[in-house]
């Protein structure tokens, strides 16, 4: 029996993106600021240019300005760094994201350092990290940030619940957490090493999976009534998309639960326009 109530990812987008059009709207109509964003991709990895292309479409239709640098895969670091620098001199280009992941022989930290933080709209460079680790006002990363957008979307109070966050990555796992603990939850995360995560993923009141590993969870690692985040987006043999968890299972012991597609991929490109917006607005007021 269907128990679970399906979080849209794409109809929270949709009431996101026509809300930050109308904030374009009124920028460039009263202060003639027009929030631009220039993506560098590097290489032709096909999944990093099919999100590379959807940034540039969602920019266009919100009436944002937007530019992609393609790099070809063999750039040095040195090269990349120099277009970086550039960039960060452009007033005209109020946010700049390199799209990961980066080829081996390129250092991604030294390039997501190389950001000015007023423009990093993805939220990674440790200025912006810092301060989100400590609360303060900043650009956050845009998958988190979309991910906890996505359950006050429903009202789900946040407060006092355990979230347990499956997964470490210093682009989801790691700052999701930290998310919500700003909203007052008492975080656990798990990772390979853990012991008996069972034990652990039984208690979540709101379970974050974060793994890039199709169908990892399924239903005796699912309390009763959670509410289920599923951030992986794996493609199967067949071609089909499939998330992290098992959404049949999901469907049936939750009471929230996101699809892939269509569940937090959205959100990520919806929270790069909010930034983006963010950072135009930021020049103004000198943040
Ligand atoms: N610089 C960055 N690199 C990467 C980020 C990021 O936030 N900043 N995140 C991911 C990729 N990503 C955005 O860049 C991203 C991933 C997935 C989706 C999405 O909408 N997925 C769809 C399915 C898409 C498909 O058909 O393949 C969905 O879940 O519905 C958007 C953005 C790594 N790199």
């Amino acid at each position: 029996m269907v128990k679970a109530e399906i979080i849209s990812g794409k109809e929270v987008a949709a009431e996101k993106r026509a809300s930050l059009k109308e904030e374009v709207r009124v920028l460039q109509e009263t202060e003639g600021i027009i929030p631009g964003l220039t993506v560098i991709l590097v290489g032709d990895h096909p999944a990093s240019r099919s999100y590379v292309t959807a940034k540039h479409k969602a920019c266009a239709e919100i009436g944002m300005h937007s530019e992609i640098i393609e790099l070809e895969e063999s750039v040095s670091e040195a090269a990349l760094l120099a277009e970086i620098s550039r960039l960060n001199e452009d007033d005209t280009v109020h946010g700049i994201l390199v799209q990961l992941p980066l080829p081996g022989h390129i250092d991604e930290q030294k390039v997501i350092t190389a950001i000015s933080p007023e423009k990093d709209v993805d939220g990674f460079h440790p200025i912006n990290i810092g301060k989100m680790m400590t609360n303060q006002e900043t650009l956050l990363p845009c998958t988190p940030f979309g991910i906890v957008e996505m359950v006050k979307s429903k009202g789900i109070d946040i407060k006092g619940k355990h979230v347990v966050v499956i997964g470490r990555s210093n682009i989801v796992g790691k700052p999701v957490g930290q998310l919500f603990l700003n909203e007052d939850a008492t975080v656990t995360y798990c990772h390979s090493r853990t012991v008996n995560m069972q034990q652990l993923t039984l208690q979540a009141d709101i379970l974050i999976v974060a793994v890039g590993r199709a169908n990892f969870i399924s239903a005796e690692y699912i309390k009763e009534g959670a509410v289920i985040i599923d951030v992986g987006v794996n493609r199967l043999p067949s071609g089909k998309l499939c998330g992290d968890v098992v959404f049949e299972d999901a469907l049936q012991k939750a009471s929230y639960v996101t699809p892939v597609p269509g569940g937090v991929g959205p959100m990520t490109i919806t929270m790069l326009l909010h930034n983006t917006v963010q950072a135009a607005k930021n020049v103004r007021k000198g943040v």
